[in-house]
């Protein structure tokens, strides 16, 4: 293989619709505004406190004014902090049990995450009882985290810009979940994309991860194996950094890291043996790392996922490359199946 070699393949994702029936409104002693109407459709926001490095709290104490103003009239607006990890999970399953229309995140990736996994449960999409067939319930965002990846591939370039995210959810661009399916097998685990969910203006596809113990975890962003994993791990430590902590993040965990061979089958082709592998990145959006183009032809409502495998990567290769991950120049080979 080529020295620093990225190639990318494209999974199908056949498609298989569902919906999530829905029921109930949210109780009315669950909701933050003080006049609350059950006319008006239930919102709920999942506010990550310490996101951005604690600058997601404080921004969503001076956007909450402005929220109720500009969405005040037309929705009942619930606010949920978060208290610790995976709690946006919890919450949003509760919501979505309660059967309120929309939940929306705020915050970075990792709490729209929470938000997504929220959606379903023992693989199931979470439903409500006393909502009608048809009935979804919405996923909003307002990205307000340190990279917020998921949100530049939509061209929502004024990143971070919570105004305007308010305005978008004002004009009915959120997401609903229905379902479709393609499988990526590893030798530990498999992925598959099924769920693409839905918007006024919308689709998406959220991606599945299978554990061999047949423990499920959903994405909609970015799924990556490897060096790129740890990476993300290692950021978490330099988030006062702003974008730069992934690029922290990337060459502290090339210390100690090994390329390694690994077997790959795509969409139920044969085991395919990549040398030296450095990660491998699952797009089913397209940045990850604070603005790396990884994945940089994925379209999160095409049914399909990206497939992009970086080998024989050192530290140095990384740095010299690394505009060419920001700009989504890095691929050499195209592997279409
Ligand atoms: N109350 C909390 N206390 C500590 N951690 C939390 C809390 N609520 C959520 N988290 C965790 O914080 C992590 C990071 O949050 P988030 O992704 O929103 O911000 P970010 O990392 O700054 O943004 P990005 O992921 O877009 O770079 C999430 O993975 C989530 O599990």
């Amino acid at each position: 293989m080529a020295f620093g070699f990225a190639t990318a393949a494209a999974m199908l994702k056949p498609c298989l619709s569902i919906r999530a029936n829905q029921s109930t409104s949210l109780d009315v002693s669950d909701l933050a505004d003080d006049h609350v109407s059950r006319s008006k459709r239930n919102f709920v926001f999942i506010i990550n406190p310490k996101g951005a490095n604690g600058r997601t709290g404080k921004e969503w104490k001076k956007l909450l004014p402005h929220l109720r103003t500009r969405l005040g009239g037309h929705c009942n607006i619930c606010e949920y902090i978060t208290s610790a990890p995976s709690h946006g999970v919890d919450i949003t399953r509760e919501a979505i049990r309660e059967g309120v229309d929309a939940v929306i995140a705020v915050g970075g990736d990792g709490t729209l995450h929470e938000v997504i996994n929220g959606f379903f449960c023992a693989g199931q999409p979470v439903t409500a009882l006393e909502r009608g067939p048809g009935y979804s319930t919405t996923l909003g965002l307002i990205p307000l985290g340190t990279g917020s990846d998921f949100a530049r591939t939509f061209h929502w370039y004024v990143l971070n810009d919570p105004h305007e995210a308010i305005e978008r959810i004002k004009r009915g661009a959120h997401f609903i979940m229905s379902k479709c399916i393609a499988c990526l097998k590893f030798l530990l685990f498999y992925i598959y994309v099924m769920f693409p969910v839905q918007g006024l203006n919308q689709k998406l596809d959220v991606g599945i991860i299978t554990a061999h113990t047949g423990e499920q975890h959903y994405f909609i962003n970015v799924a990556d194996i490897h060096l790129s994993a740890k990476a993300g791990y290692y950021a978490s430590r330099y988030k006062g950094f702003g974008n730069l902590c992934y690029v922290f993040g990337a060459l502290r965990a090339f210390i100690g890291h090994e390329n390694r061979n690994l077997k790959v089958k795509i969409n139920g082709g044969d085991w395919e043996v990549f040398h030296k592998v450095t990660a491998i990145c699952i797009g089913n959006a397209k940045y990850f790392g604070g603005g790396m183009k990884i994945t940089p032809t994925a379209d999160p409502s095409n049914g399909k996922l990206e497939v992009v495998i970086l080998q024989d990567f050192k530290w140095y290769d990384f740095v010299l490359k690394l505009h060419k991950l920001y700009s989504g120049s890095h691929l050499q080979r195209k592997m279409y199946v």
